[in-house]
């Protein structure tokens, strides 16, 4: 079933999208043409990998989104979640700062994109999302800080061919956020007040109306995502317990 879905996702464009494709930034992004072949032979690929001993369906990773606003404390508790419950945790944030470190012309796009606290080209976050689990191959996947609008939400369905089983969102208050991301002295390009006040307008937005969809869905868990992060995990815990890994 899974492969059928992927089968046939790679024979449809990446370029017939949805009228939301452009929803969260003015300026899109297009794979290359020389790119496409390429991507979709990963695409494959990655598929063909997961099937079973019997040859037959493949197995499809149980895909968890991870999103809260910024400063919630969504990598904090994915670091406990995928120790706890033996998860990949691939942070959307992470994945990017990975590029722009990397010196490549598309990490100094993502750069100018993240200083301003505006959301990445949905082809390049998905695209390096996809190599990032190609790459793990792991049965439980965290998705860290993603989808944060309803172009990435498209752009994942359409480029990895499948949704999340189940979205957690952390509810923080705006101030406790502040106080986090200003305390948290990682030398991130993003963490200033001015760079903070842009995250949380985009928050609101952009990534609100995701969560409002996947709960509309059933498949939002939300968790009160104020006290002590071992306090948070507690219920973290209790959700992932209950869940049929
Ligand atoms: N429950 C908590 N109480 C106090 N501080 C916390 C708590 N959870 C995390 N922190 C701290 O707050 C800061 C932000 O946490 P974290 O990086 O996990 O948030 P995040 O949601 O991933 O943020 P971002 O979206 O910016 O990546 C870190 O310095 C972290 O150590
Ligand atoms: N799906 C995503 C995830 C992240 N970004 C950019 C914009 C964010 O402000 C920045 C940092 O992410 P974080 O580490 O806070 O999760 O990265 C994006 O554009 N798209
Ligand atoms: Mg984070």
């Amino acid at each position: 079933m899974w492969r059928r879905r992927v089968g046939a996702l790679l024979l449809r464009s990446p370029r017939t999208s949805s009228s939301a494709s452009s929803a969260c930034q003015s300026r899109r992004h297009h794979l290359l043409p020389s790119e496409e072949p390429l991507a979709l032979n990963r695409l494959a690929r990655l598929f063909t990998s997961q099937a079973g001993s019997d040859g037959g369906d493949t197995q499809k990773p149980f895909i968890a989104f991870v999103l809260g606003g910024p400063g919630s404390g969504k990598g904090t508790q994915c670091t406990k979640i995928a120790s706890d419950f033996g998860f990949a945790h691939l942070s959307a944030g992470d994945i990017l700062r990975h590029e722009i470190a990397s010196g490549s012309e598309k990490g100094e796009l993502i750069l100018e994109i993240i200083k301003e606290g505006r959301i990445v080209p949905s082809e390049i976050t998905v695209e390096l999302i996809r190599k990032a689990m190609e790459m793990n191959n792991a049965k439980r996947v965290l998705i860290d800080g993603f989808p944060r609008c309803e172009e990435n939400r498209i752009a994942f369905e359409r480029i990895v061919g499948t949704e999340p089983d189940i979205v957690i969102f952390f509810d923080c208050p705006e101030d406790e956020m502040v106080k986090r991301l200003l305390g948290r002295n990682q030398g991130r390009v993003d963490d200033n007040i001015e760079t903070i006040k842009k995250r949380l307008k985009v928050f609101e937005s952009l990534n609100i109306p995701v969560v409002d969809y996947y709960s509309s869905r059933g498949k939002v868990h939300k968790i009160n995502a104020t006290g002590t992060a071992d306090e948070i995990f507690e219920a973290v815990r209790r959700l992932f317990s209950s869940l049929r890994l």
